[in-house]
């Protein structure tokens, strides 16, 4: 299947995003781009040590230089970093640019998620002093309301496979 615009995957850490857009892509033969991954090729650096570098922010100014790049390009899936909907300038750009489906979960589905995979721990550098599990709480309820205002469409991800997320997502964006 041809798509003609960018299909943007957001959401918070461990909702599924990479491994729905891997389903995606296979499903209708397109490309799909991980904007974290973007920004670690481009850095030559992993996003830890980007963090170690120049803390959060600098990480935020690749990501939107990242972003700009990747949504200039030919029509993909392209799964975000969980605060890449944080700046209003990413915001603009997805809001112009492509469809945006929301993976939502429990802050339990997600600790569960982000648990039995110790890599994505260790991919993804504390953002608070909060314990692993209340940084979670807080931070999907501090984003919340972006999470639902950057949105085309909202797919809850929680007690459901990948393949039954990525059939949902099929399904919102009108393409099965
Ligand atoms: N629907 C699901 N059911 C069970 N496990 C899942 C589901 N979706 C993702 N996972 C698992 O959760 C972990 C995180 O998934 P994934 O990397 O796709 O999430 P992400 O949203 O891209 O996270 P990040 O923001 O950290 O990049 C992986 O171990 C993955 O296998
Ligand atoms: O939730 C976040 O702010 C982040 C999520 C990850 O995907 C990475 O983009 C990075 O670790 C920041
Ligand atoms: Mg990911």
């Amino acid at each position: 299947m041809l798509i003609t615009r960018h299909l943007y995957l957001t959401g918070f850490r461990g909702t599924g995003k990479t491994s729905v857009a891997a389903r995606l892509a296979a499903a209708w033969a397109a490309p799909s781009i991980d904007l974290d991954e973007v920004i670690e090729k481009k850095a030559e650096k992993s996003i830890r040590e980007i963090f170690a570098e120049g803390g959060e922010s600098l990480f935020r100014d690749l990501e939107s230089a990242a972003l700009v790049e990747v949504a200039a390009g030919r029509a993909s899936i392209i799964s975000l970093g969980g605060g890449a909907i944080l700046r209003a300038e990413n915001r603009e750009v997805l809001a112009s640019t492509g469809v945006r489906v929301w993976l939502d979960a429990t802050a339990d589905e997600i600790c569960g998620r982000v648990l039995a995979d110790a890599s994505t721990a260790d991919r993804r550098p504390a953002l608070t002093a909060l314990s692993q599990r209340e940084e979670i709480e807080r931070l999907l309820a501090d984003r919340h309301d972006l999470y639902e205002s950057s949105a085309d469409f909202r797919v809850d991800t929680t007690g459901k496979s990948i393949d039954q997320v990525a059939a949902e997502v099929m399904k919102a964006v009108g393409k099965n």
